[in-house]
Order: C-alpha cells, then sequence, then structure tokens
C-alpha cells in the first residue's frame, strides 16, 4: 500500500526556499505532496544573476534556475502571483490573496527581503525604483531607453552593481553613498578608495557623504535635493540603501520576529512545524543577505525535514566579491583595522593590487583584496578555520605566492577542504572527486554534478584550474580545442569568448583580471587571440588594442628578413589601371624598392621599404591597402570570365570585385583568400581556397574551405546558388559563422573538418532565419571598419611612434 505523503507547503519561490526544496527532493523524493506559492509571475530564477541582465550579459531566461517543466516533473503545485496573507497556524493552513487556503504538515517561510526605501519626501514619484526582481530590471531596461540620467542612492554591492549596469545601457550614472568610503561594510579606506578610482575610470559618478533630504519633481522625479543645500538633476533614482527583512506575513500570524523571523540552529520558528530560512529569518540575531549562508540553512533545513541526521546551523562567516567587470574586490570577516588587530598589508599603487590579513593574536580573522584576488579561496579558508599565522603561510601571502604563482601550481596547492565555490560551499576536494567518479571534463559538467558555479559564476575559472590539474593534456575547455588560449589560463577558448559574452567583458585587461589570468599581462599568445574575439563579438564597443596584434598587423606591412618592409595595395580582383601601374612604378623607383613582384593573389608586390617610409610610400601610392599582412581577406583572385573569355558563362571578374569589395578589411581568425571562376575550368584555382566560387550555366557553386599551405585540402561544395545576391548572402553568412566560432588563427581547412560541413550547411545555407541573422550581424562588423592606411597617415602619434621611433 502507497504511503500517504505529508503536506508540505513553501512560502516564497526564490533562492533559498527552491534549494530547500531541491534537497528533499535528493534526499526523500516520495516523502511530501509539496505546494510553492510565489508572488512573483515567474519560476525560480537566480536573483543574483540580476546584475548581469541589467548589463546585458544575460537574457531572462537564461538566469532561470528551474523551469516550468522541473515543477511539473517533480509532482509540485506551484502558484505564481499569488502572496500568502495568513498563516493559521491552529489550523495549519496558509490563505493566499486570491482566496486559496492550502493546508500544511510542515510549512517554510522564505519570504526574503524588501529594498529599503528611504522615506525621505518625493520617495513616491514616478522615476524611483527599487533593485531587487526582474519587474525592477524591466523598469531600469525601459527607463535607460527614454532618460539620460540616473542616480543611484547607496554604494554598497548591489547601488555598484546597478549603477555599472545602468551605465552600460547609455546612461550618465551618479551614485550617492553616505559616508566617506564605498562598500564601507566590507572594504577599508584603501581599498574603497583603489575601487573608486577604478568605477571613476570606467565612467561612473560619485556624490560622497551625502544624506538625501527630499527627492523634487512635478511629474516625476527631477532631482535630489541633500541635507547640506546641493541639488542633484536626475530622471531616475534607484533606491539601493540597503534591505529588510520580510516578515510582515510571520508578524500578522503570530510568529515571534525581531529584525527578521526568530530561527533557531534547526531552522524551526516560534510555532510548531514551521520553519524559515533565507534572508527572511534572524539567527543568533543575525540577518543575512548573501546566498552562501542561506544555502548552507537550506541543506541543514532539508536534511531536518527529511529525518536525516544533520549538524545544526551555527552562523556563516560572510565573504563577498563585487560582480562588476574589470573590478576584482574581495572581502572576508574582519576588514578595518584596529588597535587590538595585527595588520599585514601589501599596496601597490602602481599596478593596483592590494592585500591586508587581519589577525586577533596571532589567529587570522579576516582580510581584504583588491586587484588581484587568487588568494580569496584562501584567505576564506584561514577565517573560517581560525588559522594560525605562521612563518609558511606568512610566504605564501606575502611572498612571491599568489602572483607569480602558476594557476595549476595554485590548484595543486590548493587543500582538498578548500572552498572553491563560496555560494554553494563547494570544497576543491569534492570537485576533483566528483571529475574522478563521473568523468567530468567541463566546467559546465562540474556545475551540473555539483552545483559549484551555479550561483554567481565567480568560481568557474578556478572549477577550470582544477580540471585542468586533475586531468591534465585531456583537458580541452569546453569540449573544445585549446588552442587560441595558452598557458596562462586553463579555459578553453569557448569558455573565454561565453564568459566574454556573458559578463560583457570589453577590454583585454578586464577579461585577465575578471577570467583569473595567471600571468596578468597575458602573453604573445593569448594577447592578439583576446583581442580578436572581443572585436568579433562587440565591433562598435572594443577599442582595437594595437599593441596586443602581432607586428605586421601593427604596421600595416609585412616585415621581411632584412627589416624592411613589404607593400602591397589593394587591387580588386586582380585588376588594375594604367594609371595605377605608372603610379606604383613612379613610387619604387622614387623609394628605391628592391624588387616588384606579382604576387600568387594577382596583386603587385613592392619589397623592401624602409620602416620610416612605410607612410610616405602609402600616401604616394594614394590605393588603399591590399591587407597582405593581416588575418583578415587577403586577396580575390579571379578568371577573366564571360566579358572576355570563350568559354565563360558567369562574370567572374565583377563578381570578384563585389566580393572583395563587400568584405574587406575585416579580422578573421585567420587570413582568407578567395577565388572567383566563370566556368568549372577553373583557372583562377578555386579549389584550394577558403571560399572557391566556379560559375556554370545556372549561376554559381559555392565551394569551402579549401587550403594551399603547408597543409594542402581540396574545397568542399556548400552549395549552389541562382543569383549574385543569394551568393553574397551566403558568403557573407558564412565568414560570419567562421568568425564567431573558429579559434583564433584556426584556417577554415581546420576548422570545417572539425565542425563538420553538414553543420555549416545547416547554419548558413538551409537555416534562412540563421542565415540572415549572420549576414546583420557581419553587416553591422562592416560599418565599423577603417582604411588602416590613411588612418595611419592622419595619426600623427601614431605615425611618429609606429614609423620614426619618436617618443611621445
Ligand atoms: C541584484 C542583486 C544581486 C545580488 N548579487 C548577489 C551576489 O553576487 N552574491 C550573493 O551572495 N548574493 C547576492 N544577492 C543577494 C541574493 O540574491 C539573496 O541573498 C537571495 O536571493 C535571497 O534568497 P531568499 O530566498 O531568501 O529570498 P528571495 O530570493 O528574495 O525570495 C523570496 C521570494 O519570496 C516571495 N515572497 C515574499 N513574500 C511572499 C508571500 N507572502 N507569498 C508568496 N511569496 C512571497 C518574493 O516575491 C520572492 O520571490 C543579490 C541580490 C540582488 C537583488
Ligand atoms: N555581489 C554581491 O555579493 C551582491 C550584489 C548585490 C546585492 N547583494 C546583497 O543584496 C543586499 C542589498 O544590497 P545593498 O547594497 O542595498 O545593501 P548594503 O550592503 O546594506 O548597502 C547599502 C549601502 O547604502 C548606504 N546607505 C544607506 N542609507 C543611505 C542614504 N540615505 N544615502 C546614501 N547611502 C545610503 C549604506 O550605508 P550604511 O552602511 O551607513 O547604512 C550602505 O553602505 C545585501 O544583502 C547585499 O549583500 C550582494
Ligand atoms: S575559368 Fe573558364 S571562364 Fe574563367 S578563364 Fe578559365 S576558361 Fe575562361
Ligand atoms: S562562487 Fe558563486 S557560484 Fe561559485
Amino acid at each position: 500500500m502507497a504511503t500517504v505523503r505529508q503536506k508540505l507547503v513553501l512560502v516564497g519561490n526564490g533562492m533559498a526556499g527552491i534549494n530547500t526544496i531541491e534537497h528533499i527532493l535528493k534526499l526523500a523524493p516520495e516523502r511530501y505532496e509539496i505546494t510553492v506559492f510565489g508572488s512573483e509571475p515567474h519560476p525560480n530564477y537566480n536573483r543574483i544573476m540580476l546584475s548581469y541582465v541589467l548589463e546585458g550579459s544575460k537574457t531572462k531566461n537564461e538566469i532561470i534556475l528551474n523551469d516550468w517543466d522541473w515543477y511539473n516533473a517533480n509532482g509540485i503545485t506551484l502558484y505564481t502571483n499569488t502572496t500568502v496573507t495568513h498563516i493559521d497556524t491552529a489550523e495549519r493552513t496558509v490563505h493566499a490573496d486570491n482566496g486559496l487556503a492550502v493546508a500544511y504538515d510542515r510549512l517554510i517561510i522564505a519570504t526574503g527581503s524588501n529594498p529599503i526605501i528611504l522615506p525621505v519626501p518625493g520617495h513616491e514619484l514616478p522615476g524611483v525604483a527599487g533593485f531587487r526582481d526582474l519587474a525592477d530590471c524591466d523598469t531600469m531596461l525601459e527607463t535607460a531607453q527614454r532618460y539620460r540620467k540616473a542616480a543611484v542612492i547607496g554604494g554598497g554591492l548591489l547601488g555598484l552593481e546597478a549603477a555599472k549596469g545602468l551605465l552600460n545601457l547609455g546612461m550618465e550614472v551618479t551614485v550617492i553613498h553616505l559616508m566617506a568610503d564605498l562598500m564601507e561594510r566590507q572594504l577599508d579606506p584603501i581599498a574603497a578608495a583603489m575601487l573608486k578610482a577604478e568605477l571613476e575610470r570606467q565612467g561612473l559618478a560619485f556624490l560622497m557623504e551625502k544624506q538625501t533630504a527630499e527627492i523634487y519633481g512635478s511629474e516625476r522625479v527631477q532631482g535630489v535635493r541633500f541635507k547640506d543645500g546641493s541639488e542633484l538633476d536626475t530622471d531616475f533614482i534607484v533606491m539601493a540603501a540597503g534591505i529588510r527583512p520580510n516578515i510582515g506575513l510571520a508578524e500578522r500570524s503570530g510568529i515571534a520576529v525581531k529584525r527578521g523571523i526568530i530561527v533557531d540552529d534547526l531552522m524551526r520558528t516560534s510555532a510548531a512545524d514551521v520553519y524559515a530560512v533565507g534572508e527572511c529569518v534572524e539567527h543568533r540575531n543575525v540577518c543575512y543577505g548573501l546566498v552562501a549562508p542561506l544555502f548552507e540553512q537550506a541543506a541543514i533545513l532539508a536534511k531536518q525535514l527529511c529525518g536525516v541526521e544533520t549538524k545544526s546551523y551555527e552562523g556563516t562567516s560572510l565573504s563577498t566579491k563585487l560582480k562588476i567587470s574589470g573590478v576584482d574586490v574581495f572581502s572576508t570577516g574582519e576588514f578595518l583595522d584596529s588597535p587590538e588587530l595585527t595588520v599585514i598589508r601589501k599596496q601597490d599603487d602602481w599596478k593596483k593590487i592590494y592585500k591586508k590579513l587581519l589577525l586577533r593574536g596571532n589567529k587570522i580573522v579576516g582580510g581584504v583584496l583588491y586587484g588581484d584576488v587568487a588568494d580569496s579561496s584562501r584567505m576564506q579558508q584561514w577565517v573560517r578555520e581560525g588559522a594560525e599565522m605562521t612563518e609558511g603561510l606568512y610566504t605564501e601571502f606575502m611572498g612571491q605566492s599568489g602572483e607569480t604563482m602558476s594557476a595549476a601550481d595554485r590548484v595543486a596547492q590548493m587543500a582538498d577542504e578548500e572552498i572553491v565555490c563560496g555560494c554553494m560551499g563547494i570544497s576543491k576536494g569534492s570537485i576533483v572527486d566528483a571529475i574522478k567518479q563521473h568523468g567530468l571534463t567541463s566546467v559546465d559538467e562540474v556545475k551540473t554534478c555539483t552545483g559549484a558555479g551555479r550561483s554567481c559564476g565567480g568560481c568557474k575559472p578556478t572549477v577550470a584550474n582544477i580540471l585542468q590539474h586533475v586531468l591534465g593534456d585531456q583537458y580541452t575547455g569546453a569540449g573544445a580545442s585549446k588552442a587560441g588560449i595558452c598557458d596562462c589560463t586553463a579555459l578553453g577558448r569557448d569558455e573565454v569568448v561565453n564568459e566574454i559574452k556573458r559578463l560583457h567583458l570589453t577590454t583585454i585587461k578586464e577579461v585577465m583580471n575578471v577570467l583569473g589570468w595567471n600571468n596578468p599581462e597575458g602573453c604573445s599568445k593569448c594577447r592578439p587571440a583576446l583581442n580578436y574575439y572581443l572585436g568579433m563579438l562587440w565591433p562598435e564597443e572594443h577599442e582595437d588594442e594595437k599593441e596586443s596584434r602581432f607586428v605586421n598587423e601593427r604596421m600595416n606591412a609585412n616585415i621581411q628578413k632584412d627589416g624592411t618592409y613589404t607593400v602591397v595595395p589593394r587591387m580588386y580582383g586582380g585588376v588594375t589601371t594604367p594609371q595605377e601601374l605608372k603610379r606604383i612604378a613612379e613610387v619604387a623607383v622614387k623609394y628605391d624598392v628592391k624588387m616588384v613582384k606579382v604576387t600568387g593573389g594577382q596583386r603587385l608586390d613592392l619589397i623592401g621599404v624602409g620602416k620610416e617610409d612605410l607612410p610616405a610610400v602609402w600616401q604616394d601610392l594614394d590605393m588603399p591597402s591590399g591587407y597582405a599582412y593581416a588575418k583578415s581577406l587577403r586577396t580575390v583572385k579571379t578568371c577573366v570570365g564571360s566579358q572576355f573569355c570563350r568559354f565563360g558563362t558567369q562574370d567572374s571578374i565583377a563578381m570578384g570585385i563585389r566580393l572583395e569589395k563587400t568584405f574587406e578589411r575585416l579580422d578573421m581568425p585567420a587570413k582568407l583568400k578567395m577565388a572567383v571562376n566563370g566556368c568549372p575550368r577553373n583557372c583562377a584555382e578555386s579549389c584550394t581556397k577558403d571560399i572557391g566560387i566556379v560559375g556554370n550555366d545556372g549561376g554559381w557553386e559555392l565551394y569551402v574551405g579549401g587550403n594551399g599551405g603547408i597543409k594542402p585540402r581540396i574545397a568542399d561544395l556548400l552549395c549552389r546558388v541562382k543569383t549574385d545576391d543569394e551568393l553574397v548572402e551566403i558568403a557573407g553568412a558564412f565568414l560570419q559563422h567562421y568568425r564567431e566560432t573558429a579559434k583564433y588563427l584556426e584556417r577554415t581547412s581546420d576548422w570545417l573538418e572539425r565542425v563538420g560541413l553538414d553543420s555549416i550547411k545547416q547554419q548558413v545555407v538551409d537555416d534562412l532565419d540563421n542565415r540572415s541573422a549572420l549576414n546583420g550581424r557581419i553587416q553591422a562588423a562592416l560599418a565599423d571598419v577603417e582604411e588602416p592606411w590613411s588612418s595611419a597617415i592622419a595619426e600623427t602619434v601614431t605615425r611618429k611612434q609606429l614609423y620614426e621611433d619618436i617618443k611621445i
């Protein structure tokens, strides 16, 4: 006979409540009939990631933790948009705002917190918002489209993340803070000042030590007036001045509360069979506002509800990381100097690195890191264990350890019990065991299996380093080859590109900082690769970092073994004119070039030009760059075609010129060559080109992935098309798909072998929506390219620095 399930009701469909249910489903899936109430209209989502939704690096769908199917699959009855208004603890029933009444045997209250809205005059005006849920996020996204100026009240974690998000959305943002230092609850004045300077550099403005007296405006917010009489004009205000546990329901229902709902060490409230978990609780006089303690509470509560023996909850020592790209700040335990504490400090204002440890007696009780947070998990561990300072630990912290030790060495040295994922409380040992036991090979697999990385995502670089440490050469990073990235990181190409997208990283420095590069300067392998990936992902925003390009690309010419350069002007489709030829000849004579050579791609190459002459040569030639030095479209070779050839069925010259003019100047993962032939006799040798085109009676054939280099490869037929426009459209989609998915320096021939011709066909030929989206993206990127020779001529500083070796 089937046992009758007990009724478990959860009020609050948020992170702590649902985490408790997830544990229960693992421990005793048959034990409860579960009902969940949530005021919001969504299934359970990752509130932490709201900061990323705001800054645009995550969509709303991407932050859903458990979708509607999850509730169905686990037999959970979910009432969204439904607020529980009263708990009848005598009748053991909850009552909701829509009249629904549901009985319980056990009840969990997980109602979270509410943002503190300062009760100053004007706080109810339209244009004042909190930042707590998806609805707030929508308000902020809409506001940014219509208004220009924003003010954020509160310079804590939430305020700074909100401010950076609004800045990314194009608003002018001022952070108003009550105190003299930002994040004064987590940072000491030195770290706070470094943080402020970096955020100012990123574009935020600050008003410190300002107390809001009034918000003014007639129809909606127009500005803020401060106690000192000064004012700030603004169109929008976000209140991020702290949170207050959401205790109204418990209080109304006669359950004991102070600041939060009072719970004991087993998360029991004052009412029988009623438990509370998350931000709404007060445990040993402490209310928490970060997920790590809430998940710890959830695990203990779940065990207790499933009759599994559990330790009691004794409180959590907190540590924090700010989720703003390009800013690495970490703080754990105590963080302010005081006479009874011993301070160990290291400050480097040039590299912008700050490290501090605090000792009470000889015991480590807290610390702060800025700029390099590689030591964060060790520091957290020392504080959690109350470790005694020793000569060894001192050298580890102050010596070369954190900065110069490779990532692999660092994870190798981590103790098994050291916590890697602070949010979910997962140690290095459990990740290593999971990798070995379940044969895990990627960060995502580790996340699914252990939960590490599921919350803020900040531990992913360390998880990748552990995978590298355990698997050695077998670790390739997200299933894709690591080529294109180097020993500076254990992350693979796909992981790096995904994180750049997810976190909206826009500079090489940011990528290295945020993704925990073990060499903070990077190397000659990763810098050009990152410069390419950033430019490919953010064509409008990314500022090309010339110093990260290979020398030929930096100089816009190919260096030769004698130190001189070659100059190859653009000749679209290999066609030139007598006037151009005359100019080329005159330049060759004037600058005494060593040789004029016809290249394999039908261009003219002036070999042996001195570095200092390059700008003048380009100026005299008055022709665009032929990009013979670049990871970009080099040449489109053409045959004579139907304009003149007896056999020609298609105008290969016109098509070659059109393709070259359409796709020139765009950065590619590697050099790229094309050819166009007027008939299958193939005089321009399409079969060894990245894109080779062959005319036939009914239209064109498009071949891809050919190569005539060290590893020759004959191109594959991608498709046949009837019109010129369709040919250009498919070529564009192909190029963009290659740009987005290839590893840096991977030629189309290798890329095609890796991803497969069928998959490429599907993406760029068959799926018409995708084809058009790819074309949209390549057009957007093409709109941003510029002619490099004329830019170099026009920019006096570049010209002097690069070509005349004059320091400016
Ligand atoms: C933008 C942002 C960024 C953050 N970033 C981080 C971070 O990087 N790291 C970190 O550790 N923490 C972060 N936090 C804090 C973290 O999100 C919270 O600590 C966590 O979500 C709290 O979980 P909870 O379940 O207690 O509350 P919540 O997740 O708020 O869930 C409570 C739910 O209960 C619902 N509810 C309330 N009353 C009722 C009722 N009477 N009936 C029905 N439903 C009700 C609410 O609508 C809400 O959906 C961030 C918070 C925000 C807002
Ligand atoms: N990365 C993360 O971990 C992260 C990110 C976002 C949110 N969160 C969590 O979400 C919760 C809410 O964050 P929060 O930043 O709002 O809380 P918070 O950490 O309490 O910070 C609020 C800040 O606003 C200041 N403030 C208060 N009144 C003000 C006023 N009138 N004018 C100007 N400033 C004022 C506070 O100063 P006083 O100290 O003087 O009160 C405090 O520094 C917290 O629990 C936080 O931990 C975490
Ligand atoms: S490929 Fe055909 S059209 Fe082109 S030159 Fe050769 S024979 Fe003529
Ligand atoms: S540290 Fe936040 S998810 Fe791991």
